[in-house]
């Protein structure tokens, strides 16, 4: 008999995930690419940004991609991975119909779930001062939308509440446990400042709790061991890799400025098998023998060639 389609058997990994009471570790994929590394180091799930879309594009994070831009590099990120996929939905993209459109879409791009927030539009990033909520009733809407539309019950519906920066730590809790009762599968609490406001956050929500471990915000950035003793389900590294990647990116293009050469910086490139490796340059083979028919270099640095300036001949 065959087994689940690949997305049903990755939202069945998930909710048995979040059922197992260990903690989830989900590092945000800047490419669809990173996912390969995210799943090749051992990690539980993959979780695809908001901030780092609307970055990737060149925008802020205020609620300028659409559903169509967020559910396409979705679904990218998630066909190079068996592992659950957790998309961040911002608002939901409009009123609680649009919601409803927008959990049946993500659905159909073969993601495990995702997390739609109680911020009113334009919407901003959680550890940004200045953001305003809908009501407590209008994300209730939301939810019960969200949970209405989807076909696969395994389809995780996580429901982020902004309250904390906005309106202090009691109305946090107070609207989370609202959202569980209107069938949140997951709880986003944004914004937390550390490890006393998540523990009383635990003691008073019912439910699973995703930690989200971003840099240069409003929480501490605490260890695995800690995080999973408090009780949370989930952490995100949402933007790490991107950070990561881009800080690497400047580094090398002041060098290359500066020295006019990529030379120096080959050492702490991915080489070319590696990459090749990662991109499964061999599989390819098994349908058609001339695409890998050649030998994938060490990565070893190559003599670059002879030019008119180096070649002995013509001095
Ligand atoms: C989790 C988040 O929603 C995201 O889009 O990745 C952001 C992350 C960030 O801006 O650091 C958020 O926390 O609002
Ligand atoms: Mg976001």
């Amino acid at each position: 008999m065959n087994g689940p389609a690949p997305a049903q058997a990755a939202r069945q990994q998930l909710r048995r995930g979040l059922d197992s009471g260990r903690l989830l570790r989900f590092p945000g994929a800047f490419t669809p690419l990173s996912t390969r590394l995210i799943a090749e180091l051992g990690f539980e799930g993959v979780y695809i940004s908001g901030a780092v879309l609307a970055a990737e594009l060149g925008l802020p994070d205020i609620g300028l991609t659409t559903l169509t831009e967020v559910a396409g590099r979705a679904e990218q990120i998630a066909a190079t991975t068996s592992l659950p996929t957790l998309v961040d939905a911002d608002t939901g993209f409009g009123a609680p119909l649009n919601v409803a459109r927008t959990i049946q879409t993500l659905e159909g791009k073969g993601i495990s779930g995702c997390h739609l927030e109680d911020q009113m539009s334009p919407k901003r990033c959680g550890h940004l001062d200045g953001k305003t909520l809908v009501s407590t009733e209008d994300m209730v809407q939301r939810i019960a939308a969200a949970v209405a539309a989807r076909s696969d019950p395994d389809f995780v519906i996580c429901a982020r509440t902004d309250a904390r920066g906005v309106d202090g730590l009691p109305a946090a809790i107070e609207r989370a446990q609202a959202y569980v009762a209107a069938g949140a599968d997951l709880i986003f609490p944004e914004a937390l400042s550390g490890p006393e406001e998540m523990r009383v956050f635990r003691e008073e929500v019912e439910a699973p709790l995703l930690a989200n471990m971003t840099e240069f915000g409003k929480t501490a950035l605490l260890d695995v061991d800690t995080i999973a003793a408090i009780g949370f389900n989930v952490v995100i590294y949402p933007v790490t890799l991107l950070r990561l990647a881009m800080g690497a990116v400047e580094e090398g293009l002041r060098v290359i400025a500066q020295q006019g050469t990529q030379r120096d910086l080959v050492a702490r490139m991915q080489t070319r098998s590696r990459l090749y490796e990662l991109l499964r340059y061999r599989d390819y083979a098994a349908f058609d023998s001339q695409i890998f028919a050649f030998d994938v270099p060490t990565g070893e640095p190559v003599e670059p060639p002879p030019t008119a300036s180096t070649r002995k001949d013509q001095r």
